[in-house]
């Protein structure tokens, strides 16, 4: 039996993720918004697939995360949760469907749930929304954390730069990361924070940490697919490492198929009935 067939996969879970920090094993997380796309990352062997907010950047063409509503996210995850037989996948609750307010916090991670058939909600915030990740993780569903730059609150910074530079900042991290932990979250996101700081928070915690712009020294990383593949246009931070150029392989692709429709080539004889 193949190890792809559905009855011999071993499927990443939250205690999975764990042995890996204990073990010193790096764990890879991407981003996958659609079931075509997270079949392939799920046959690589990834071992979280995030279904981001930065759908909203990457799949709709908004600027921020902000306008992407609770059953878009859902639409997302339960494309990827069709098509995924090993990754563990985690789904953002997007922006509005959480902060402030506990029980709506509990009841997006429950639609979440039950709608898309994920295996786990992620939050930004640490201090500023502790009662909705208890809450949530009340609830029997395991929450990732979301600190350093949180794309949901862009407007209350105004900028993308790096972040917790300052110590006052820095201690704070350091001081969510642990609240973090203590509630119950299986693991945390640092995104876009100085590497030395992402350190100090991989070796203050016991679950793991996946870093964005964080530097070396975390538990694992995460990249955006778009990003990664070279499909993603002006978007170039320093952190981003760019595997593929898939733009310019789709544009060769369209150009030649384009060509060959003006030009009467195709369809030829044999690609017609
Ligand atoms: N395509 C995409 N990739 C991402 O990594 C991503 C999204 N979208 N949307 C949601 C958030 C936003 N994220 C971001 C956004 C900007 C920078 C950034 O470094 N921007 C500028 C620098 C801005 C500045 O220094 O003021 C850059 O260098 O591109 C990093 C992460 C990460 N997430
Ligand atoms: C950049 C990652 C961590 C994310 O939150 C997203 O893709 O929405
Ligand atoms: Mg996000």
């Amino acid at each position: 039996m193949s190890v792809h067939s559905s009855a011999s996969v071993k499927r990443i879970t939250t205690h999975t993720l764990q042995e890996m920090k204990h073990r010193g094993e790096k764990i890879s997380m991407l981003t996958a918004y659609d079931y075509s796309m997270a079949k392939i990352v799920d046959a690589a062997g990834m071992d979280i697939i995030l279904v981001g907010d930065s759908a909203s950047n990457v799949m709709a063409g908004h600027e921020t995360t902000l306008p992407i509503t609770l059953d878009q996210m859902i639409y997302h995850a339960s494309a990827v949760v069709r098509a995924v037989k090993r990754s563990f996948i985690v789904v953002d609750i997007p922006f509005g469907s959480y902060q402030g307010n506990s029980s709506e916090a509990l009841r997006s991670a429950i639609r979440i749930m039950k709608e898309s058939g994920a295996h786990a909600v992620k939050v930004e915030g640490g201090s500023e929304i502790k009662e909705s990740v208890v809450r949530i993780l009340s609830a029997g569903v395991p929450v990732m954390g979301h600190l350093g730059l949180t794309p949901q609150s862009i407007y209350k910074f105004g900028t993308y730069t790096v972040r917790a530079k300052e110590e006052a900042e820095a201690n704070k991290l350091v001081e969510d990361a642990k609240m973090l932990e203590a509630c119950g979250c299986f693991a945390i996101v640092l995104e876009k924070i100085p590497a030395t700081l992402a350190k100090k928070v991989s070796e203050a915690v016991n679950i793991p940490v996946i870093g964005i712009g964080a530097g070396p020294d975390v538990d694992g990383q995460v990249l955006v697919m778009h990003d990664m593949l070279g499909i993603t246009q002006e978007f170039k931070p320093r952190f981003l490492r760019q595997y593929a150029d898939l733009q310019s392989v789709m544009m060769t692709a369209f150009e030649s198929y384009i060509k060959d429709v003006k030009s009467k080539d195709f369809p030829s004889p044999s690609e017609s009935y």
